[in-house]
């Protein structure tokens, strides 16, 4: 028995669809469920809740057996968080009589650090006194994390908790979302269909397709795998993590340090050293063979052609890794007259041309 995994294996049938899933995750961190919509993703998160039930499953978290085969443990009795796409907060309510409520619905006597511990995670320390509907959206969906995480879950649930959200409000909550991931030792399982989100929040990605977990691995590795639809998409990426290195303010511009190399970027509100992650699409990323002498393009990375892949009549798809090491996995979309007139070949030496990188920030 393992107990730093998460293990779900379920096996469900609608009359329409079909779940089948065998999952070792880690206990830890911020793992995506993420897909297509109709891949699965709410019903599995709903059947680790105990919200649906199936008599094939097992799960065990931490090494405690939540169901095994037809004995269920009942939702009420999991140590779990569950934050919904709309936060379900009681209208007559306020924040503070919400978060009280939660507490007492897990009977769990009121732990005043932990309830102070969440509202100090989610900055809505001067939202107590408001009902919801003085509440912006994105203010009542961080009331509805603190509430989930004021009962001290061993695992926190969350269907796409930033869906009913704005632009604007999605980016207000985010770092809130960071802070969870950064400060806390609860595991988290996020559902998502955004890129975006999962690049910037998830260390594991499970990726749905038709009830099945098509891939799982590390997000930076599930995105810049060319077997899978993701790299089909137009908004194709690698994620790449580096470290703050300095600031250029008098170009507004921040270098960062990735693994062997280094990537120059819009200026970015960190302190030096501070870990962030950034996305390359691949429509950005483009190949010379000799390194360019001068040019506006600011970043400009000696990589090695790992993989092609044909992707449309005109398209083709190339893995590319960077760095010391070839660590850093970057991907490039090109026609495929570039590819036969540069006569690319896998395991050649050339420079990706970056013309922009998405900050997440
Ligand atoms: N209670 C149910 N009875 C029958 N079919 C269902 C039921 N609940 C979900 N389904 C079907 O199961 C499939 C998966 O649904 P699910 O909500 O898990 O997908 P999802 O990946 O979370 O999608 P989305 O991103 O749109 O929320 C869908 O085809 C849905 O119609």
């Amino acid at each position: 028995m393992k107990t730093d995994r998460i293990e779900a294996r379920f096996h469900l049938d609608y009359p329409e669809f079909s779940l089948d899933v065998d999952l070792d995750l880690p206990g830890r961190g911020v793992t995506a469920l993420f897909g297509h919509s109709g891949s699965g993703k709410t019903t599995l998160l709903r059947l680790i809740a105990g919200l649906v039930q199936v008599r094939e499953g097992s799960l065990r978290v931490h090494g405690e057996v939540w169901q095994e085969g037809q004995h269920i443990l009942p939702t009420h009795k999991r140590p779990l968080g569950y934050v919904f796409q709309e936060s379900s907060l009681f209208p007559h309510l306020t924040a503070r009589g919400n978060l009280a409520y939660g507490m007492k619905r897990v009977g769990n006597a009121m732990n005043r650090q932990a309830l102070d511990q969440a509202v100090e995670l989610l900055g809505i320390g001067h939202l107590l006194d408001r009902r919801p509907h003085q509440l912006s959206g994105g203010e009542r969906q961080r009331v509805a994390i603190a509430r989930a995480l004021a009962v001290q879950p061993r695992l926190l649930l969350m269907d796409e908790p930033l869906a009913a959200l704005d632009l604007k409000r999605k980016q207000e909550i985010l770092p809130y979302l960071e802070r969870l991931h950064d400060q806390l030792e609860i595991p988290v399982l996020y559902v998502s269909h955004s890129p975006d989100e999962v690049a910037r929040l998830a260390d594991t990605v499970v990726l749905m397709e038709q009830g099945r977990a098509r891939a799982i691995g590390p997000a930076a590795e599930v995105f810049s795998r060319l077997d899978l639809a993701i790299a089909l998409d137009q908004d194709a990426s690698a994620i790449i993590e580096g470290a703050i290195l300095s600031h250029d303010d008098a170009y507004a511009l921040t270098r960062l340090e990735i693994p062997g190399g280094h990537l120059t970027v819009a200026r970015l509100d960190h302190d030096i050293h501070d870990l962030v992650r950034v996305r390359i699409h691949a429509r950005d990323v483009s190949l010379a063979l000799d390194e360019p002498g001068a040019s506006s393009i600011l970043n400009i990375l000696p990589a090695r052609i790992l993989e092609m892949r044909e992707i449309e009549q005109a398209q083709v798809l190339v893995k590319l890794c960077t760095g010391a090491g070839g660590k850093t996995p970057l991907l490039a979309r090109i026609t495929r007259h570039s590819r036969d007139r540069l006569q690319l070949q896998e395991g050649q030496s050339v420079f990706a041309q970056v013309k922009a990188v998405a900050l997440m920030d």
